[in-house]
């Protein structure tokens, strides 16, 4: 069953069609690539999906119900978290602050209290404090939780966004370039924890990713992105022997 359906998107920036006829289906509990080249219009796709920006044409249904018109934090609240290709975070606020912010988020008490704990919610307080803590165990930062996040190194920035992402407790989490500006070490320890998330939480996952190894590894289905429309979809093993994606973007680097 499809948790989310996006069917014929278009966004047009002044004269230019940065997607056009992207349709998509997300089965519950899969884990899925999206991929092209730069500027194919991947993270537009994510804008759209997300309410940052509303489609030129086009319908999206998320867990059967139209989230077209809403704003992010709206879609939010129904299940969606993304992270970003340029990581996001409240860089001056602790690594535990910033899961907890989410979790507020999601509670929907406000953040400003949150941050200055006046609230006069104690325990919620305590459980959201010892929720974010485990979540931050599970990224390897349980031990950077009272660091300013922008004091982290780059890697452990990404897991936190992801750490965040997870705290507003979606059924649908987009990732945009996880593993960019990662070592080979860190990018291989991130995919593992992607798919142990994806199962312990009961996710679905849809991420971008520019190293190709790295998404024929761990995703179980790909849709190929060029000039803003899909081109094909499938399983690694299809993508990598399409020709029309060898043509379009692979070229030796599946080989
Ligand atoms: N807000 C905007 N205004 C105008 N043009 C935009 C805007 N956002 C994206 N574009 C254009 O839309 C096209 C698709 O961009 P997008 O960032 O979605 O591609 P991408 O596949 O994510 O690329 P990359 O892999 O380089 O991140 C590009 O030509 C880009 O310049």
């Amino acid at each position: 069953m499809a948790i989310l359906k996006a069917t014929k998107l278009s966004k047009v920036f002044g004269g230019l069609k940065a997607v056009s006829d992207f349709s998509i289906e997300l089965g519950k509990g899969e884990l899925i690539g999206l991929i092209g080249p730069n500027g194919a219009g991947k993270t537009t796709a994510f804008n759209l999906l997300t309410g940052v920006y509303q489609p030129t044409t086009g319908e999206i249904d998320f867990d059967d119900k139209s989230i077209l018109g809403l704003k992010p934090f709206q879609i939010t609240q129904k299940g969606v978290a993304r992270t970003f290709q340029n990581i996001r975070l409240f860089s001056e606020l602790s690594v535990l602050d910033n899961v907890k912010i989410a979790y507020h988020f999601h509670v929907k008490y406000g953040i400003l209290e949150s941050v200055l704990r006046m609230g006069r919610y104690h325990q919620e307080e305590k459980e959201i404090e010892e929720r974010a803590i485990k979540l931050l165990e599970i990224f390897k930062l349980g031990d950077k939780k009272d660091e300013i996040a922008k004091n982290l190194p780059y890697g452990e920035q990404r897991r936190l966004e992801i750490a965040r992402a997870l705290a507003a407790q979606p059924k649908l989490l987009l990732l945009d370039e996880p593993a960019a500006g990662m070592n080979p070490q860190e990018t291989q320890q991130l995919m593992q924890m992607i798919k142990w998330i994806k199962d312990e939480f009961d996710l679905t996952i849809l991420l971008i990713e520019h190293d190709m190894q790295l998404v024929m590894n761990v995703c179980e289905r790909i849709y190929v992105l060029e000039y803003g429309s899909i081109i094909a979809q499938g399983t690694p093993e299809e993508i990598k022997n399409n020709p029309r994606v060898i043509e379009a973007y692979l070229g030796e680097e599946v080989e």
